[in-house]
This record gives structure tokens, sequence and C-alpha cells, in this order.
């Protein structure tokens, strides 16, 4: 299937090194003209906020050593898309990619993802995604910071509904990017206690065209708490539709 340029730019994003040799292959299947537009999108080496940091709960590092060992296996191993694989995760994306011929430069250079743009660690979102090809399955490990406080002591329903955006979309982006959401129903279960990690889980249930329909559900790591549960409907867009503003 033929792949517009943003969508080879945001591949590329997506694939910088990791030194994960899985997901690196995996990369250039989706994005097989990324070479130089990795070099040319930073000066520096962006930070990689799906990394462990000190801010890191028990249950949350404890989940990631768990999935991130099979992903590191799977990448010794050669093996594509049978384990789960890391995504890394970047606080900003393309200067030309943020859309709208309205936004000065300064706007632009200023640019953040909305869910990495909170300075000190553990205060909002940290969080970390996996993909499984074979499965067509997202999971996202979630610690909600104090800054995300909705009801007293409870995480807010708006970044419960973030994070679900951000793990279908990532989801919808890796069948083919770029996508927007264009429908996202939520039931809220039971509310998700501030500073606890939960489980956030995507699977895609059908394609139509330039349709992306993902269901997602948000539940306790010990998975015996159902928190959430999500339908979303992404719809691939062309280069023009991010450039109109
Ligand atoms: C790394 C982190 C990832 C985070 C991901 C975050 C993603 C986001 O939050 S995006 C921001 C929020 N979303 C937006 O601002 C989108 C605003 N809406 C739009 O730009 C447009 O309406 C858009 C792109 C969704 C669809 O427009 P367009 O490309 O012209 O599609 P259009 O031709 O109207 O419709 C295509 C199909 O989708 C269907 N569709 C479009 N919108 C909807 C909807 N809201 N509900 C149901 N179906 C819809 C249409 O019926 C049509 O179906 P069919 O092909 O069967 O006839």
């Amino acid at each position: 299937m033929a792949r517009s340029a943003i969508g080879r730019l945001f591949a590329g994003l997506r694939c910088l090194p990791v030194g994960n040799t899985q997901l690196q292959t995996q990369c250039s299947r989706w994005s097989s003209e990324r070479t130089g537009v990795e070099a040319s999108m930073f000066s520096h080496k962006p930070r990689d906020f799906s990394l462990p940091n000190p801010s890191w709960g028990e249950e949350m590092k404890r989940l990631y050593k768990h999935y991130n060992l099979q992903s590191e296996e799977a990448a010794g191993q050669g093996e594509d898309g049978e384990w789960w694989t890391r995504l890394p995760s970047y606080n900003r994306s393309l200067k030309y990619a943020t859309g709208g011929v309205y936004l000065s430069k300064m706007i632009q250079s200023k640019a953040r993802l909305f869910t990495r743009n909170i300075r000190d660690p553990g205060a909002a979102f940290e969080y970390v995604l996996f993909f499984r090809n074979d499965k067509q399955r997202c999971l996202c490990i979630f610690q909600a910071g104090h800054l995300l406080e909705g009801p007293p002591g409870h995480v807010h329903g708006g970044a419960i509904a973030t994070m679900i955006d951000t793990v279908t979309g990532t989801h919808a982006s890796l069948l083919s990017a770029p996508v927007m959401t264009a429908n996202l129903n939520i039931n809220y279960r039971s509310p998700i206690p501030l500073g606890s990690t939960v489980l956030i889980e995507s699977t895609l249930d059908k394609e139509e065209g330039k349709k992306k329909f993902i269901s997602c559900k948000v539940s306790s790591t010990d998975g015996s708490k159902l928190h959430t549960e999500a339908t979303a409907l992404f719809v691939s867009i062309s280069v023009s539709h991010l450039l109109r503003g």
C-alpha cells in the first residue's frame, strides 16, 4: 500500500534507534524510507520517556521488566511480531507535522506531546507501551501521578480518556499513520486510585477502508477490577488534512 509522505515521516519518528533490533527491523518494514529522516529531525538524541525512571513504583517496574524481557529476548532471537515489542516515546513531533498554517514559529518550536510535557518525573503520565503484531494488541503500563487528580484521591476522567486515546491512537498509527481520532466512547466502571498502576489494553476489532475500529479496556494489574472500557474509531488522513489548520 502506498504511504503518504507524512506517513513515512511519522513512521520515521517512531523508528528512532532505541537499541531494540526487533523494533528496528519491524520499523524498517513500516518505513522503508526512514534513512535521513532520523538524523535531520533532532539536533541531539531525544529522551525516550518509556524507559524506567526513579518515580516508577514497584508494580510499574515489575510489569515493565516482565514485558521488556520478552521484547529483548525476541530481539536477540531476531523474531518478529510474536512477542511484545516496547515502543519508544518522545515528547515532540516533527515541526512540519504539528499542522496548521496558522502556527507561529514560536509555537512550533515549543510544541510538545500533551502526555510527555511535565518535567517532574512521576507527577503526571508515566507509561510505557508494548505492541504485539501477531495478535494486533497494544498493552500499556500506566502509573497515574498526583497532578492527574479528578475526584479526591482518584484519577480525572479526562486523564483516563487521554491515555485511552494515546494507546488506541498509537495502535491505529502502527497500522497506517497518520490517523486522527474520529470517535471515542468511554464507559467509566470503577475509579482509578491516584498513584496506582493499571494496564490499558487495546485490540483491533476491524478495518474498513480508511477506518480502524479499536476497543480498549483499563484494568487493575491483577485483572480483578475493570476500571474503564472504550471503543474508538480512527480515520486515516492525508498530508493536506494536517496542513489545513
Ligand atoms: C502518539 C500519541 C497518539 C495520540 C493519538 C491522538 C489522536 C488524536 O487525539 S487526534 C485529535 C482529535 N481528533 C480530531 O481533531 C479529528 C477532527 N476530525 C477530523 O479531522 C475529521 O472529521 C476526520 C479526519 C476524523 C474525518 O474526516 P475525513 O478524513 O474527511 O473523513 P470522512 O470522509 O468524513 O469520513 C471517512 C469515514 O469515516 C466515517 N466517520 C468520520 N467521522 C466519524 C465519526 N465521528 N463517527 C463515525 N464515523 C465517522 C465517515 O462516515 C466515513 O465512513 P465511510 O468511509 O464508511 O463513508
